[in-house]
């Protein structure tokens, strides 16, 4: 669905990317982890569209990305981790005013289902502002998937909220991937990534040094993260990292 070949981006002179040859195919789910700075957000704004490659391919279904932007973002669904909703708003004034705000067709049962089963039915008549974190963040997932997306990016979708908003918002992503919505997310948090996916990418330095399943973490390559990211699936058991 969406390929990658040798993908590479600078800032000014500094190469971020170092060359990224990766694919995924509609319906999976691809947890991507790895230490600050690992150019992790970077590469998912590529492939929201939000950013420019500066060298290497991308394509979506094998055609450039260049020459189908539009088409890609009806079918993409990029949420960052920054929160952005208007101030002032009621939770029902900010969905209708991103629903106006969307240059797409907004499927109205489809968003009274997101509503619904992320209980923001509740909270409907209450200032966005005054919500706690894990509402807020159910808010923002809600807005950023209005025009019902096939491939979801998210990063960090559950960064800084209490586990029962963590737990709900994972059960909810789980339920539209078994319904066959693509998706891509980063994470630092094992549970998430363990719950959500069975694909994990490492990356390190702005490359890919991991792409497979869980059972294959120990043919990690040698650095701290991956020794503490393998310690911590095969918790309890010693696993040797390979050079
Ligand atoms: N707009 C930008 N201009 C210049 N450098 C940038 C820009 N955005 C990111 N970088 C640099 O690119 C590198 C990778 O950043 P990126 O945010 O992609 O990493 P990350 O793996 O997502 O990190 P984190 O886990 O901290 O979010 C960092 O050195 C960062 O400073």
């Amino acid at each position: 669905m969406i390929r990658t070949e040798a993908l590479e981006k600078h800032y000014k002179q500094k190469l971020i990317l170092h060359g990224l040859s990766w694919d995924i195919k509609s319906g999976e789910s691809v947890g991507i982890t790895g230490p600050n700075g690992a150019g992790k957000t970077t590469f998912l704004k590529l492939l929201a569209t939000i950013e420019k490659p500066t060298g290497g391919g991308l394509y979506f279904e094998e055609k450039p990305y260049s020459t189908q932007v539009k088409r890609i973002r009806k079918r993409i669904g990029y949420i960052p981790q920054e929160i952005s909703l208007f101030e002032g708003l009621k939770v029902k004034e900010q969905i209708n005013a991103w629903r106006k705000l969307s240059a797409q067709a907004i499927d109205e049962v489809h968003v009274k289902n997101m509503m619904e089963v992320l209980r923001l039915n509740e909270v409907m008549d209450r200032r966005s502002d005054d919500l706690s974190g894990g509402w807020k963040r159910k808010l923002h997932l809600c807005i950023g998937l209005l025009h019902k997306p096939e491939i979801c990016l998210l990063d960090e979708p559950t960064a800084g909220i209490d586990m029962a908003a963590k737990v709900e918002i994972i059960d909810w992503l789980k339920k539209l991937n078994d319904s066959g919505m693509t998706l891509v997310y980063i994470s630092h948090d094992w549970y998430e990534l363990e719950q959500l996916s069975k694909r994990l990418l490492l990356m390190d330095e702005g490359s890919i040094v991991f792409d497979g399943g869980k059972a294959e973490l120990k043919h990690l390559p040698t650095n701290e993260y991956s020794r503490e990211l393998a310690n911590i699936v095969h918790a309890g058991k010693k696993i040797v990292v390979h050079k």
